[in-house]
């Protein structure tokens, strides 16, 4: 039996095998959640000229002492159509264009106005509070906005209208197929037996997925038959990605590897030196001009959550062409000690409360209960020392698909 490869390096093999998918232009609405295809150039100027950023005065630009004649106003969406002379000024509203021949405004609680005169009261603005907004000071027509790979978010969506765009390039949504197997496994919408379990994983993984937007099709519970296993392959021979849970152990039962084999797949690598998920299988299929890929996730739920984390969303990310589709860890304080490691890297179920993360007490590959109420996951190199309460550690944010 081979010995179980190493976390960094089963990542980088599995997203190696991974083409971004096809571009696809779609609106800006439909784009949150993708990454996008291309860099991101202005089709405008932001502002498209100088603007106010206060309520107050725009005053001439050889004279910011006063008084003033007021002689007009600029409002929002409804510019001053003169040009301002020595003495005068006009009423202006923050994001209303800056009248000719103004360069400063005086804001509204430095001035006390009398009809249409204007005096300073308040001290004489210096240049860097002149509240004015350059023409282009956000950004500038033909500049690049987003590189390419970027999420588009809130903000980045707004700065995409800004910038002038309707659609945006990005990759078209993965086809990701859900299977779990395994003869103990109860349907969800059945009685369960004291022999069996309810088949949660697929419910589980399923909705991991969809913290990424993609097409989500669930099949199973699965039995433990090899033919079976092949009809369910069949039914997602469309997947761009197809997750299994359980049946990729070394039991009598653990047909996973077997089916994928007698299907036509290629396995390309299986076992991975991490706790939970050490029995991960990784397949590939030629499909058309395409590779499928078979993501093989151990049958116990935490060990099928961990390596989903850990291995399917950044499959399903790398489809959609992010530029860092791996979770990103973040460093925080132990609240109590932990015990020293194995030859394994370990990924304990903790809760963080922005402060400090303590660790829970049951760790079993098999406990929902302490999976539920993690928040993080606790990432304890191979062989580490044991960790008194203070010191650092490096920990997985897990909520909404975790941060990468
Ligand atoms: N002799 C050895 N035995 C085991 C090894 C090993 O190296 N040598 N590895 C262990 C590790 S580590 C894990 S993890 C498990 C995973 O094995 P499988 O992927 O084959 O998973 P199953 O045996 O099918 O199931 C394990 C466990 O999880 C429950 N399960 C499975 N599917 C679901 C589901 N859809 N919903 C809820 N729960 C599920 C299943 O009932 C079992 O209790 O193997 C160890 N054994
Ligand atoms: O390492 Mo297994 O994945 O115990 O749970």
């Amino acid at each position: 039996m081979t010995t179980p490869m190493l976390l960094e390096e089963a990542q980088t093999r599995l997203l190696a095998l991974v083409e971004p998918l096809e571009v696809e232009h779609v609106d800006i609405g439909g784009a949150l959640g993708r990454y996008l295809a291309e860099p991101l150039f202005a089709l405008r100027h932001q502002p498209a000229a100088d603007v106010s950023a206060m309520d107050g005065y725009a005053v001439s630009a050889g004279d910011v002492s006063g008084p003033w004649r007021i002689i007009g106003e600029s409002a929002a969406g409804h510019p001053f159509s003169g040009s301002l002379e020595a003495g005068e000024a006009v009423r202006i509203s923050t994001g209303a264009l800056l009248p000719a021949g103004s360069k400063a405004v005086i804001v509204q609680e430095d001035v006390a106005r009398d009809r249409d005169h204007l005096v300073m009261t308040g001290e004489a603005p210096r240049p860097e509070n002149r509240h004015v907004r350059p023409r282009g000071m956000d950004f500038v027509e033909g500049a690049s906005v987003l590189p390419a790979g970027t999420l588009i978010g809130p903000a980045q969506a707004a700065l995409a209208i800004s910038a002038g765009h309707k659609y945006l390039p990005v990759r078209r949504r993965p086809r990701l197929a859900v299977i779990d197997s395994g003869d103990e496994l109860s349907p969800v919408s059945q009685p369960c037996a004291p022999h069996q379990i309810p088949a949660s994983n697929g419910a589980m993984l399923a909705a991991l997925a969809r913290s990424v937007p993609i097409d989500v099709e669930q099949n199973g519970p699965i039995p433990d038959d090899l033919d079976a296993l092949m009809t369910a392959f069949d039914a997602a021979a469309d997947a761009d990605v197809i997750v299994t849970s359980g049946g990729a152990s070394v039991g009598d039962h653990d047909l996973l590897r077997p089916a994928l084999e007698a299907w036509g797949a290629k396995i390309e690598f299986w076992r991975v030196a991490i706790k939970p998920g050490k029995p991960l299988l990784i397949a590939s299929r030629d499909h058309g001009s395409r590779k499928q890929l078979v993501i093989g996730l151990p049958g116990n739920p935490v060990s099928s959550l961990v390596t989903a984390y850990l291995f399917m969303l950044p499959v399903l990310r790398a489809f959609l062409g992010a530029s860092h589709p791996l979770p990103r860890a973040i460093t925080t304080r132990l609240a109590e000690p932990l015990e020293p490691t194995g030859a394994r890297r370990e990924f304990l179920r903790g809760v963080w409360d922005g402060e400090a993360v303590r660790p829970l007490t049951l760790q079993d590959s098999g406990a929902l209960s302490s999976l539920a109420a993690s928040n993080v996951l606790i990432d304890r190199p191979a062989h580490a020392p044991a960790l008194v309460a203070g010191e650092s550690v490096q920990v997985f944010l897990l909520q909404n698909g975790g941060y990468a």
